[in-house]
């Protein structure tokens, strides 16, 4: 069976279509990451998965049960660790469990054994009887993930789990994350706005913008799926001869216009630069910069829905300023 079965599932918010006719299957045992840059509809995605929020239209199972008519088997069947964080900075981490397992109905027995593993999952055996309070921010996060896991789950969501980290600790949590996919053998369905994060730990990656799957796939092969270098040109006037003559190059495999230039997808681009500023000469536009980018997921991202991650991000904050009337400084975007 698998862990979750989504189908034309769609939520809108007046005006707005957060998430829109999304369908997909996230296998059994697997670390899915649905990667896209903030208001892409992956926080409302998942907030309908586990039954805080009711779809607009479609249906989805968790675990096989429906999450409308279902709500709570489906509960019992997932952990979840939000963005903001939620422990009690005042009790020891061992506490903070034993809260909720009790919340859960687990006997003491119960508890104590649970406890003691998931202590040892998430490596906080030696500060289980320090006040959270004391503990680092990823000790805090790891916590949290141990809490979701505590009444074995078979599906664990983890909405921006290295959100705020810093690099380091990010990576470490990394490890936890992919350790306690293989070892707790829960399915993890993860958000993400780190094209390194879904690149390093997930086995699928839904690419997600605006509210629609642009690919899903394994990160290797979003990656192959682009076929070359991604050359970026800025360029001083109009394309439209450019892209004409683009067209007729048999080493050109794809091309979109971007703000101020053109993306050219070529094999061995550093080698065709030459070739692109002379064809772009002769086309009567100059080049005044270019760059390249080798492929990896970000340039896959870019590649599927024609802007960056952070170009998608600066959109989504001016048009949340322009909702607001304030200025686009902290609207959207960055860590929280
Ligand atoms: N309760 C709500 N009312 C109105 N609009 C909403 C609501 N929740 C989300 N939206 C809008 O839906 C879109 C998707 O938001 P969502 O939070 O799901 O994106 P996200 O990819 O999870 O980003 P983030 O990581 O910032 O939460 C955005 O345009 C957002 O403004």
């Amino acid at each position: 069976m698998a862990a979750i079965q989504v189908d034309g599932l769609t939520k809108r918010f007046g005006e707005t279509v957060a998430v829109d006719d999304l369908s997909f299957t996230v296998e059994d045992g697997e670390l899915f990451g649905l990667l896209g840059p903030n208001g892409a509809g992956k926080s409302t995605l998942i907030n309908m998965l586990v039954t805080l929020l009711g779809p607009s239209e479609g249906t989805a199972t968790v675990d096989g049960h429906d999450i409308v008519d279902d709500t709570a088997a489906v509960r019992n069947s997932i952990g979840i660790v939000f963005q903001e964080q939620a422990l009690d900075e005042e009790l020891t981490g061992a506490e903070n469990l034993a809260f909720h397992s009790r919340l859960y109905g687990q006997s003491a027995g119960e508890r104590e054994e649970r406890i003691d593993e998931i202590l040892d999952l998430v490596g906080l055996d030696d500060e289980r009887d320090d006040p959270v309070g004391t503990y680092s921010g990823g000790m805090k996060r790891r916590l949290e993930i141990g809490r979701g896991l505590l009444h074995e789950p078979a599906v664990l969501f983890l909405d921006e789990p290295t959100s705020g980290l810093d690099p380091r600790t990010r990576r470490d949590s990394w490890e936890y994350i992919r350790r306690l996919n293989e070892e707790a053998g829960v399915s993890v369905v993860l958000t993400t706005h780190y094209i390194e994060e879904a690149e390093q730990i997930c086995d699928r990656v839904a690419v997600v913008d605006d509210g629609e799957i642009a690919a899903i796939d394994s990160p290797g092969a979003l990656t192959e799926s682009i076929g070359g270098d991604v050359v970026s040109l800025e360029l001083d006037g109009s394309t439209a001869t450019l892209r004409d003559r683009l067209a007729a190059q048999s080493w050109v495999s794809e091309f979109s216009t971007a703000d101020g230039g053109l993306r050219v997808t070529v094999d061995h681009g550093r080698q065709r630069i030459a070739d692109l500023v002379r064809l772009a000469d002769d086309a009567g536009v100059p080049v005044t910069a270019v760059d390249v980018r080798e492929p990896n997921l970000e340039t896959a991202f870019l590649s599927l829905t024609g802007a960056t991650m952070a170009e998608r991000e600066a959109d989504e904050a001016d048009s949340a300023a322009s909702d607001d009337g304030e200025a686009v400084v902290g609207a959207a975007g960055g860590d929280r």
